[in-house]
């Protein structure tokens, strides 16, 4: 509430604006739900049009392997238990797809509310929403973090000390060093001076507040601070009084601003989709062979495998933590079992967040005719309905050969090469290891 006592949003026609982003760091939550034993609320600022990457799509709503970037942004904090609820502030044109993108991706705890024309008024608008919050479960937090939407990875361990120092001191931010050194222009557009660079940093997200202290700064900033101002931390102690605590995060804050951010944002996830691979065998003693061979090749480049003779017992672990299956098959042609694998991936519903790569890997004995000519459309009818699921499914058919170790390390290479760049165009092909 400003000033005047009524919304922050002065009855301007909204501008069509949005933004958004990604998966959490890996994290103990245990060690987080520790330290945070108080009741934390997240303000989602994504009401932006995202101007400066030139696209018509606002950055939040583009998509990265199927699914739009606000949503790994939500996810990566609803991932988190000691979070209580998510308000993201979009513009009100957005509202119903955003609501769309909630119940597709089946994200919980999180609600959308109108945005403002600027991003102090989408911040605000957020506030007062958590002020209101009907939900049963959900009471007025004790901290607020407010991290932009388009800052696609988030650190649990590092946004919990963010949590706890705003707690104790009322608000805390993230920071990191400046790239550039930071100058004064005169009115002219020549040099007034520079500042020393190594006594400055630059504010980043997320940052947190206790309720009080970001509900009071925005009830007693000014219209020009709605309108102009870009940091949150100075409203705390420009109103509150409240000096924040500065803690420099990791090189992760960082912001989707330009396009290039979001090919930098894409090869990031797709990055931490591929570090691993479960590669089932039956047990054959050929199947066993060439994964071990693989596990080596694929050393090489970056990538761990769990090999498992089947996705049974304490073997189906892996269901639930792997993004990618290489299912070697001897001899038989007959995809039953990848077909197995399927039916156990959406039992699970693994493929909502991320599309599940599955590799069939086709090894032929020298006197077999290779699995191209017995059953060639076999795995282009089935990796064409798995498509829809969000599984691609791909082949490579090996034919025996006495060598070994070069075999594997083509098939390596090719599994690889699909497990990291997951491309829908390549779904259902067989290629020739
Ligand atoms: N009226 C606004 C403007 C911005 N934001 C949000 O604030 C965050 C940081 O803003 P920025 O990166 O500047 O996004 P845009 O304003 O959309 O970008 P641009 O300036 O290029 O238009 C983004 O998540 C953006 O969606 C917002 O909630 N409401
Ligand atoms: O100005 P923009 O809307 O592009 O980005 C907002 C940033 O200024 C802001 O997120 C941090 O500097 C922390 O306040």
């Amino acid at each position: 509430m400003n000033t005047r006592g009524d919304n922050c949003e002065p009855h301007r026609p909204a501008h069509p604006r949005i933004f958004t982003m990604c998966e959490a760091g890996k994290s103990d939550h245990h060690s987080a739900e520790r330290c945070v034993d108080f009741p934390v609320s997240v303000v989602l600022p994504a009401g932006g049009t995202g101007e400066r990457t030139g696209l018509q799509t606002p950055k939040q709503f583009c998509t990265f392997l199927g699914r739009p970037l606000i949503s790994y942004t939500i996810q990566a904090f609803e991932s988190m238990p000691w979070i209580q609820s998510i308000v993201v502030a979009v513009a009100k044109e957005n509202m119903d797809l955003m609501t769309d993108i909630i119940q597709r991706f089946k994200h919980r705890k999180v609600r959308a509310v109108p945005g403002g024309s600027t991003r102090h008024r989408s911040i605000c608008n957020g506030v007062l929403a958590l002020g209101e919050e009907e939900r049963p479960a959900v009471g007025r937090p004790k901290v607020v973090i407010i991290h932009d939407a388009v800052r696609p990875f988030v650190e649990e361990d590092f946004l919990c000390k963010i949590a706890m120092a705003a707690k104790e001191q009322g608000a805390a931010g993230a920071i990191r060093p400046l790239v550039s050194t930071v100058i004064a222009t005169t009115s002219e557009g020549y040099l007034d001076h520079s500042l020393e660079r190594a006594k400055y940093r630059a504010s980043e997200m997320p940052q947190g507040f206790t309720y009080d202290v970001i509900s009071q700064a925005y009830q007693r900033c000014s219209e020009s601070d709605f309108e102009f101002g870009t940091e949150c931390l100075h409203l705390a102690l420009q109103y509150c009084g409240t000096n924040a605590k500065l803690i420099e995060g990791p090189p992760t804050l960082w912001k989707v601003t330009y396009k290039r951010d979001l090919a930098a944002a894409e090869s990031i996830i797709k990055e931490t989709l591929s570090r691993s691979a479960c590669v089932i065998t039956g047990g054959l003693a050929e199947a066993v062979n060439l994964a071990d061979a693989l596990r080596k090749a694929v050393g090489a480049l970056d990538m761990e495998l769990d090999i498992v003779p089947d996705l049974m017992g304490d073997n189906a672990r892996c269901l639930l933590k792997e993004w990618n299956f290489i299912q070697v098959s001897v001899s038989h042609s007959c995809l039953s079992e990848v077909e197995a694998i399927l039916v156990a991936l959406e039992a699970e519903n693994r493929a909502l967040l991320h599309p599940v790569v599955v590799i069939w890997v086709h090894f032929s004995r020298t006197d077999e005719l290779p699995v191209s000519e017995r059953a060639p459309t076999a795995i282009t009818e089935l990796a064409s309905t798995a498509k829809h699921r969000n599984i691609l499914i791909y082949g490579i058919q090996l034919k025996q050969s006495k060598h070994w170790e070069r075999s594997a390390s083509r098939v390596a290479e090719i599994a690889s090469a699909l497990i990291r760049e997951r491309s829908p165009a390549l779904v259902g092909q067989l290629l020739q290891a």
